[in-house]
């Protein structure tokens, strides 16, 4: 479904981009990507801060409504857009508990993640501390259990809930729209890493021999 209102503020390096982008491919709509690069520090641009002050990506535009943070543009999607809700369903039990997942995304994966990975991107450290390391492990572990005995992340139904936290991640790879929503830049943000522990390495060499 072409819906040439819909405006997404997107970079294949955000994971929270690409959760929204699954979800409108599950949704079959179109979106107008408006391509940001965060990687640079231009990646301020006007259309995007005069509409979302915290200017994160992703941010949805649909005429003159604006929601950023992409569990909210995610359910307002589905809300919206969706030809029933089985992505976020109006039960509250079944709401309740990919709310939680949700949330558990903001608050747990998501963080690590960054963590993780700015330093490198951003800061030329060249290792994840092993601390964060186990970090990061516990909450992948928290993910096993939440899978415990249910085919996906909150049920027996694919939710918004894998989309945003793409945890369960050999189910979402099986999904037909997987690999241009989600591989492809999660590809890119492994390549930009590797490049940015060589620019680090070389650097650190220039360095020692200087
Ligand atoms: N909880 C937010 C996180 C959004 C976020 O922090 N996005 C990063 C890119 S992955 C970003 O916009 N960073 C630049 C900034 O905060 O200005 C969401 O799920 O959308």
């Amino acid at each position: 479904m072409i819906n040439n209102s819909l405006k997404l503020f997107f970079s294949q390096y955000s994971p929270p981009a690409r959760g929204v982008y699954l979800v409108s491919k599950a949704l079959n709509l179109d979106l107008t990507l408006v391509d940001v690069n965060i990687l640079s520090k231009a990646y301020l641009i006007p259309e995007l801060v005069s509409i979302n002050p915290q200017h994160t990506i992703p941010t949805l535009q649909d005429g003159s409504f604006v929601v950023w943070d992409s569990h909210a543009i995610a359910g307002y999607l589905v809300g919206m857009y969706g030809k029933d809700d089985m992505l976020y369903p109006k039960d509250p039990k079944k709401r309740a508990t990919i709310d939680q997942r949700l949330h558990f995304d903001t608050e747990n994966l998501f963080p690590k993640v960054v963590e993780a990975i700015y330093p490198i991107l951003f800061r030329g450290k060249t290792a994840v501390p092993s601390n964060l390391r186990e970090s990061i492990k516990r909450s992948y572990g928290f993910l096993e259990k939440f899978l415990k005995k249910k085919v996906w992340l909150a049920g027996n139904d694919l939710t918004i809930a894998d989309l945003c936290c793409v945890s369960s991640i050999k189910k979402c790879k099986q999904l037909p729209y997987y690999q241009e929503a989600n591989q492809r830049g999660l590809d890119m943000l492994g390549s930009k890493i590797q490049e940015r522990l060589v620019e680090t390495y070389v650097r650190n060499l220039t360095i020692k021999n200087d």
